[in-house]
């Protein structure tokens, strides 16, 4: 029996793109807000995107170290259905933002070593959900987004009771493995489906779409 894995295709700029993710099975479109970023939005951007997203799709919006006053201005604007803090939010602050916006709040938690593994347990306390994605290397330009995988054995053996998502350098020929290495249930992919930094590529949105159904 297939059980599809719930798919997050991040970093949509375009109708186009978040067509090829709804018809690829995706369960969130992530828009991310960091103007460094290939695969920035503006509000304004986002709020004409969010209006092509059928209903039922989880429309996430990625930001770094965000203010209130951009959150406040983001959630105004865009139908959002949640918050991924991307960032060095502190648990504190997740929280905050969690109680002022009234929206799940997912956290983006850097993996290298076992070091980095305490930090997954701290946020599991307040957030809603967590992404654990490859720690960005020293002098990344990209806090997340780099393409790059981090050893997937270091949370092999791991069980978590909140909802957790496993990114960083997937892609539609390791999506699989990586799934069954870790016991993700949830997958995000951003340069994996690009041809380009930024450009989505709708053939292998659809191929990853397809490699998730394991
Ligand atoms: O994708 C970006 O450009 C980005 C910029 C700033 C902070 C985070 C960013 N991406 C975070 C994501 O959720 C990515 O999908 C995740 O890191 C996986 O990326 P990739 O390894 O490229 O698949």
């Amino acid at each position: 029996m297939t059980q599809n894995l719930h798919v997050k295709f991040c970093g949509l700029r375009s109708t186009q793109d978040i067509a090829a993710a709804a018809a690829a099975g995706a369960r969130y479109v992530g828009f991310v807000f960091f103007e460094k970023s290939p695969r920035h939005v503006t509000i304004d951007q986002a709020a004409e995107l969010a209006i092509e997203v059928p209903m039922g799709l989880c429309k996430v919006a990625l930001t770094v170290n965000a203010d209130d006053a951009f959150l406040d201005a983001l959630t105004a604007a865009v139908p959002i259905d949640m918050l991924q803090l991307h960032g060095k939010e502190t648990p504190k602050r997740v929280a905050e933002v969690k109680a002022r916006y009234g929206l799940p709040v997912m956290k983006a938690v850097g993996v290298a070593d076992p070091d980095d593994l305490p930090q997954i347990d701290a946020y599991m306390a307040v957030a809603d959900q967590i992404l654990i994605d490859a720690k960005p290397p020293k002098g990344a330009a990209l806090p997340g987004g780099n393409g790059l995988s981090f050893d997937w054995r270091l949370i092999a053996d791991r069980t978590w009771d909140k909802p957790w998502m496993l990114a960083g350098g997937l892609t539609p020929d390791n999506v699989a493995q990586a799934a069954r290495m870790t016991g993700a249930r949830q997958v995000d992919v951003s340069s994996g489906v690009e041809s380009a930094p930024g450009v989505k590529d709708a053939g292998l949105i659809a191929a990853f779409g397809n490699a998730a159904k394991v």
